[in-house]
């Protein structure tokens, strides 16, 4: 290790630390590190610097100050396989990054993300609908929640269910990237270059590779070829890509931009938000006490005779301390998306050279007991106490407004707004509405126990499949959502003639 890099643990000679990285839950590991090397240390793998941020106050020096310095991703032989050039979340800090981007903003920013409200409160009003008539399904009921209102929104198509054949090869691409980008999933081929000589036949990592793109180029162009269909049969239905397509030569971007841009709406907005979701609930089983207190607010506020809406929430301060408790209790993207040093540069007494690659450890950020009472106790009360949810005497200067559980600098989650929305909702309505309580084991009567560690492996942490009983809280609320379903219609109209289609066929296997 240079002697201007950060600290870390000791190196062997021609692989760095290469031997002791960790190939699952990475964070874990880089937790454990971060306190022993501080909230700036060191990596080698090989000749390559990887530098690991562990305080809000190196993510807002570093990340967020420093961002015209910060703001590129690692070169990645497994994302340019996967992905090509242009898949705006991981390509190099560059013009064509700055035109996609720019290409969101129509529905990213908030005014833009505020125009799609009423998708979002019909697709929550039909989740509710949903858990209460097959409260079985849950799981995949939030999966289709979450994938629809994305889909109606940038393709103009909503699902009405999960079983069909677009959702199933959106998240057959999704999870595709889960494994293609989970750490430890290849060997470090990008700073061994000379793996890539290995043929494929040896080289798992490659035909993995491979597979994702067939994966996601399927469902991507599948969808931009609905828009452009529905566009020369004069059939559109105002979606954003329709737009998009329309305008392309003015926008500059070629066929295979918009169908990228497309895919990355599908991939960042679908299984974070379910996630999240997922998650929430796990939580508010394992700690009832955080339900009933939420329940008690919910009920003050809009009582038993009418569903909960957006406009509630700022009158929702523990609905709102539930949400910062779940961010920070399990983050969605515990490492966050790895961003890269675009030259060299310095921070604090360090140079860190071009190439270096960032990790932002939320995880460890979130759960530092310097910094969090009890950070291994889901409690939103925290939350209560201050708007950082810290120790008293933690100071709060070196936090900022907007969570960290987004990222942070130019590549900041463009999505947070839509995000925002869509968690305020459905925090409001499933606490309004539902009982959450462990599920029973109809072998032993007794309650069967929530695991609250038991999350998938890949590069976002979302629970494995749980069971849990959902039982409506009352018979009022219960007819007033099938009532709010019929009034739903409405907007759902707008998407008629969308139904579900068969999608390409693909070798599904690597
Ligand atoms: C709970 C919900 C979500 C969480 C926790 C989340 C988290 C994140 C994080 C941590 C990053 C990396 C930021 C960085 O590099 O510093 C990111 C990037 C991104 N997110 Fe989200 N996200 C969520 C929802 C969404 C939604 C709904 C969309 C779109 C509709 C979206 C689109 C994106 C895109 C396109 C990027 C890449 C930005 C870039 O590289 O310039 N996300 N998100």
């Amino acid at each position: 290790r240079e002697s201007t890099l950060p600290p870390g643990p000791p190196t062997i000679p021609l692989l760095g630390n290469a031997h002791i990285f960790p190939t699952k839950f990475a964070f874990f590991k880089f937790t454990e590190w971060s306190r022993e090397y501080g909230d700036i240390y060191s990596l080698k793998v090989g000749t390559d610097t990887i530098v690991v941020v562990t305080s809000t106050k190196a993510v807002k020096e570093l990340i967020d100050q420093q961002s015209g310095l910060t703001c590129d991703r690692p070169k990645s032989y497994m994302a340019e396989t996967m992905y090509g050039d242009v898949h705006m979340t991981l390509i190099k800090y560059n013009d064509d990054w700055r035109l996609l981007r720019k290409n969101m903003h129509p529905i990213l920013t908030p005014a833009g993300a505020a125009q799609h409200q009423p998708i979002q409160n019909a697709g929550a009003t039909q989740l509710m609908y949903e858990l209460l008539h097959s409260p079985e399904r849950f799981f995949t009921h939030i999966q289709r929640y979450s994938t629809s209102v994305i889909t109606s929104i940038v393709f103009g198509k909503h699902y009405p269910h999960y079983e069909c054949p677009e959702i199933d090869a959106a998240f057959k691409s999704i999870h595709a990237a889960e494994r293609v980008f989970g750490i430890g999933a290849h060997p470090p081929i990008d700073q061994l270059p000379f793996l890539n000589y290995i043929p494929d036949r040896w080289a798992r990592w490659k035909r993995m590779a491979k597979w994702g793109n067939r994966l996601s180029t399927r469902i991507y162009f599948h969808l931009l070829k609905v828009c452009e269909q529905r566009i020369e049969q004069g059939e559109e239905n105002g979606c954003y890509l329709e737009n998009v397509i329309k305008h392309q030569e003015e926008y500059g971007l070629t066929r295979k931009m918009i169908g990228y841009l497309g895919g990355v709406f599908l991939d960042g907005g679908s299984h974070t938000t379910s996630a999240f979701l997922q998650t929430m609930i796990l939580c508010l089983i394992a700690f009832p006490d955080s339900q009933r207190k939420a329940q008690e607010e919910i009920d003050s506020v809009t009582g038993h005779n009418r569903a909960p809406r957006l406009e509630d929430f700022t009158q929702l301060p523990y609905c709102q301390a539930i949400i910062n408790e779940t961010h920070r209790f399990r983050a969605v993207a515990p490492l966050g998306i790895p961003h890269a040093m675009r030259a060299d540069g310095q921070y604090r007494n360090y140079i860190l050279p071009k190439g270096t690659v960032i990790f932002v450890n939320t995880w460890g950020i979130y759960h530092d007991p310097d910094v969090y009472d009890n950070p291994e106790v889901f409690n939103p009360d925290r939350y209560l106490k201050n708007p950082f949810g810290t120790k008293t005497a933690v100071d709060l200067r070196e936090f900022r407004n907007i969570n960290i559980a987004f990222g942070g600098g130019r590549r900041i989650c463009p999505g947070m707004h839509l995000a925002n929305a869509s968690l305020a909702l459905n925090v409001m309505n499933l606490l309004w509405a539902f009982d959450f309580s462990p599920a029973t084991d109809p072998g032993t009567g007794k309650a069967i126990p929530t695991d609250v560690f038991n999350y998938d492996k890949g590069a976002f942490y979302a629970p494995v499949p749980f069971q849990c009983s959902i039982k409506s809280r009352s018979a009022e609320t219960a007819s007033i959502i099938d009532e709010e379903l019929r009034s739903a219609q409405t907007i759902f109209e707008k998407f008629a003639g969308t139904d579900t289609i068969e999608v390409e066929s693909v070798d599904e296997t690597f």
